[in-house]
């Protein structure tokens, strides 16, 4: 197992999700896999209804989990209950659109409050708690009672309070939404150098686009899956990685990236089947890290005929041709793995003015 594999802050495999019983039952999550590296700042969009709330009240032990397996800072939340359950929430910071302050208290006393869970001596704790607001321009304010801040200065009371711990995961749900564009993106820089400077990890589903620039990684649901994952500086280099590739050798880097966007890249374990001979091809693949054997059965007996690396790609053939996969391919050693849907793949090839020609000379010999 990779390093980051194993200190991975959130790790989701095959997690789907229901609301409602018998007839009324609907699945808003389906079959979601990621996992989420120490120091990155992650944003989940994706229109409403679409099921990231969800996902985040999932990840934060706030839901039981009904179907998959969902790893919490290397505890697994299935079953999870009692003292367990309430240390892993203590290890969590949340930010929620509901910012829940207490009414009666000041700033300062909120965030104070919040610091009793974590035994710290109490010179310590309010030292921190004023060096917290004063971070966020809240150092004039800290005598205030939440009715007398505006919503923008309670929301960063809030976050002042999710910080105060030193959590070692944080979610945040809208913590922009009541922000001017300046104390958003504060908010926003100040939630990824917390992740950056202590290995942390932050995940915030927000709608804000003013902030999204800010992300290391975005993932995009709709309806209740991931269709899109992209690292922000990985999308570069992706670009760069399918530049490299005969079939979009001819795209411009603006549409380079804009495929680049489109891809999903993700980890892979030794042994994963990527793909079938003879099941129906739906996704391109581009390995970036590791290596991946390509397998071919002929009359009962199986051989591998080639071991791709990084760079290299695999599966447009049955994408181009409409026939059904003509080898099967097999993760060697962990490693990581982009894919293209196949209508973004077909959209991609479209780009090129000249190149269904030369495929249908490579693919059909003509
Ligand atoms: N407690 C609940 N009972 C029944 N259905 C629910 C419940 N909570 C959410 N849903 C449904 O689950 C789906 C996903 O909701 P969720 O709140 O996760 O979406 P979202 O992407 O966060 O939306 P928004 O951006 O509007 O907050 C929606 O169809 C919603 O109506």
């Amino acid at each position: 197992m990779s390093a980051a594999a194993a200190f991975a802050p959130v790790r989701v495999e095959g997690l789907s999700h229901y609301f409602g019983d018998g007839a009324s039952r609907a699945q808003v999550l389906f079959d979601l896999s990621l996992e989420i590296e120490p120091g990155s700042l992650v944003i989940l969009t994706g229109p409403s209804g679409s099921g990231k709330t969800t996902l985040l009240t999932l990840m934060g032990a706030l839901r039981s989990i009904q179907d998959g397996r969902l790893e919490v800072l290397g505890t697994s939340l299935s079953g999870l209950q009692g003292a367990a359950l309430t240390q892993l929430r203590r290890d969590i910071g949340f930010i929620f659109q509901m910012h829940n302050l207490f009414d009666s208290l000041t700033a300062l006393q909120n965030l104070i409050m919040a610091t009793h869970v974590a035994d710290t001596p109490p010179d310590q704790a309010r030292r921190r708690c004023l060096a917290l607001l004063e971070r966020l321009g809240l150092g004039h304010r800290i005598d205030h009672k939440p009715a007398m801040l505006s919503g923008g200065q309670r929301q960063r009371v809030a976050v002042a309070r999710a910080l105060v711990n030193a959590p070692r995961l944080i979610l945040a749900d809208e913590p922009t939404a009541a922000l001017d564009q300046a104390s958003g993106r504060e908010v926003v820089t100040m939630l990824r150098e917390f992740a950056a400077t202590e290995g942390r990890a932050v995940v915030m589903v927000t709608h804000d686009n003013r902030i999204i620039g800010l992300a290391d990684r975005i993932m995009s649901m709709v309806d209740g899956r991931i269709v899109s994952d992209v690292r922000v500086n990985e999308a570069v280099d992706l670009s760069m990685a399918l530049r490299n590739i005969d079939l979009f050798a001819r795209l411009s880097t603006a549409e380079l990236t804009q495929v680049a966007e489109k891809m999903t890249q993700r980890p892979f374990r030794d042994g994963e089947v990527f793909m079938r001979q003879g099941e129906e091809g739906d996704l391109f693949y581009l390995l970036r890290d590791g290596q991946a054997q390509v397998i071919v059965s002929q009359n009962g007996s199986e051989s591998a005929i080639t071991t791709l690396g990084p760079g290299q790609y695999f599966g447009e053939r049955a994408l181009i041709t409409g026939e059904p996969r003509n080898a099967t391919v097999v993760g060697r050693g962990d490693g990581r793995i982009a894919t293209l849907s196949k209508q973004d793949f077909q959209q991609a090839l479209r780009l090129a003015p000249d190149l269904p020609e030369q495929l249908t000379r490579i693919y059909f010999g003509r």
